[in-house]
């Protein structure tokens, strides 16, 4: 056997180092595409994660979206390792924050369960699951995945609790201001005049706001009183309506006999010219026959015939007039009773506006004048004060204690009692005073032309006539007191401001003990 040469040798060593640098390479290539591979998986792994994370706040969103567009341009991990360290630091602050926030939601939490379980007449099953559940609230959670099935949950208990509380048709809590709602519409009910055939609805409706009414109850009431209104609205348009269109049909009856007489004047004064043509024609001929004759016998006979002539056109024209005069006078006959109905409809319809007028003005439970006829006869009587520099004395007075005889009679005893005081104010006046009923309980009166020490006088002797009224309610004999402040209208103040100054001396009045007259000084 041969025995190998270095030379030999030396290419058996470099061949089996061009083998291991081959295999070597192939190593590497493999390790590159592997490295790759991986690049590429964590480069898709961190999109869809950044998608994941989108949304939790606003600078993590900023960072994830050019973290996506710098892995997608250049997914040179090297190049990026700054931004990614930013993202850990800002994903390490959002989850502290996070963290922070369930804290806070579950405290919301645990407060709103609490006040859940304050509720009145809670189910004892409901008070216990309520209970486990703060339990549960109280454990520290780590994700808004831990969080929110607590939340569910207290949505839950809100849910059916309030699907318990609708199915049991729970009246709605009647407030303060409901019971004021009530008050106001039962004295606007007073105030307005209803038609007849509403009014003992009306008196139901103020029946019940006189009493314990629910807020279901008042609403109705709100409701019945608006379609009352609307119907008597209606029914007040529906009139005028007919009333127009009676006018109208009449107008027109009457402008066709206008015309009719017109036209029949127009043809009579035709045949009028036609009779005097042919009378004076027959005249001017008879005049020539007259002329012309020679003979008695002639002559004679010529005026015999000329007056037959004339005496027929006289009778052709006097029974023309007639039948005219006949025409003319059915037609005057049928314009004179259109006239007739429709005067009587106009004056159906004066009647019903002044009486709409009047009610108006009234007071529909006292029939005294009403607050709008209080202020048209207060824009009177100032216009004398100013003019004439008349004294006016205004004076509002107050029944006392009048809420007690409501609730310890009942509100259709008050009605009787406002009744009462009214008719016994009105009796009080002296020609020339004036009073309405202000609202409520408060009357308003106007004594003109009066001094000072007249007033008090006036005033308290009023006083003492309703106190003297005997009122027997359920067999319990009790007198009725007013309260009475005056003021006097000075020149240059407003109306408003001598109604304060009366109001200022009721409210001395009444606190002085009631019963008693103040008057402004
Ligand atoms: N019956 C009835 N009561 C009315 C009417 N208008 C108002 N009221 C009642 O009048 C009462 C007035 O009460 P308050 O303003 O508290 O005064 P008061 O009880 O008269 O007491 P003082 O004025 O302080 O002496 C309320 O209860 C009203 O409901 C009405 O038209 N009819």
């Amino acid at each position: 056997m041969k025995e190998a040469t270095p030379s030999d040798q030396a290419q058996d060593t470099l061949a089996h180092h061009l083998k291991r640098a081959q295999a070597a390479q192939q190593q590497l290539t493999e390790y590159k595409e592997l490295h790759e591979r991986q690049i590429k998986a964590l480069v898709e792994c961190l999109h869809h994660l950044s998608i994941n994370c989108k949304g939790q706040n606003l600078e993590l969103d900023n960072r994830l979206a050019k973290l996506r567009t710098q892995l997608a341009d250049n997914p040179d991990i090297d190049s990026i390792l700054p931004e990614l360290t930013n993202l850990c630091r800002a994903l390490q602050n959002q989850y502290q924050l996070t963290q922070r926030e369930i804290g806070t939601s579950q405290q919301a939490l645990q407060s709103l369960a609490r006040r859940l379980g304050q509720l009145a007449e809670l189910p004892d099953q409901f008070q216990r699951e309520l209970y486990f559940f703060q339990q549960d609230v109280q454990k520290p959670v780590h994700t808004l995945w831990e969080f929110l099935p607590q939340m569910t949950r207290l949505v839950g208990y809100y849910e059916s609790l309030l699907k318990e509380r609708m199915a049991s048709e729970e009246p709605l809590a009647i407030t303060p201001r409901h019971r004021q709602l009530a008050h106001e519409l039962a004295q606007l009910l007073s105030e307005i005049d209803f038609r007849n055939e509403s009014r003992d609805m009306i008196a139901a409706i103020k029946a019940e706001l006189a009493g314990e009414i629910s807020a279901e109850q008042l609403l109705e009431a709100y409701q019945q009183v608006l379609t009352l209104l609307m119907a008597d609205i209606a029914k007040e348009k529906s009139a005028s309506q007919q009333f127009l269109f009676a006018l109208n049909d009449a107008l027109g009856a009457v402008r066709e006999a206008v015309a009719e007489n017109w036209n029949q004047s127009l043809r009579n004064f035709g045949h009028q010219r036609e009779f005097h043509r042919q009378l004076s024609t027959h005249c001017m001929e008879f005049g020539d026959s007259v002329r012309a004759a020679t003979e008695l016998d002639q002559l004679k006979s010529l005026v015999a015939n000329e007056l037959g002539t004339i005496r027929e056109l006289l009778r052709k024209r006097d029974e023309e007039e007639t039948r005219e005069f006949a025409r003319l006078k059915g037609s005057m006959e049928k314009m004179r009773k259109e006239l007739t109905a429709l005067a009587s409809e106009a004056s159906g319809y004066k009647d019903q506006l002044i009486e709409q007028q009047r009610l108006n003005m009234l007071d529909a439970l006292t029939q005294l004048p009403n607050r709008a006829a209080l202020d048209e006869r207060l824009k009177r009587e100032y216009r004398n004060v100013r003019r004439y520099g008349n004294d006016l004395w205004v004076a509002v007075a107050d029944i006392d204690h009048f809420k007690g005889i409501n609730d310890s009679f009942g509100h259709t005893t008050g009605d009787k009692t406002l009744q009462v005081v009214a008719m016994a104010l009105k009796n009080s006046l002296r020609k020339g005073e004036f009073v309405a009923r202000y609202g409520g309980e408060e009357f308003v009166l106007l004594l003109p032309d009066v001094s000072a020490e007249q007033v008090g006088q006036i005033l308290n002797r009023t006083r003492e006539r309703i106190k003297a009224i005997p009122f027997k309610f359920r067999n319990e004999k009790l007198s009725i007191t007013i309260s009475i402040g005056a003021a006097l209208v000075t020149g240059n103040e407003t109306m408003q401001e001598t109604f304060e100054r009366a109001d200022a001396a009721l409210y001395r009045a009444k606190r002085k003990g009631r019963d008693r007259v103040e008057i402004d000084s």
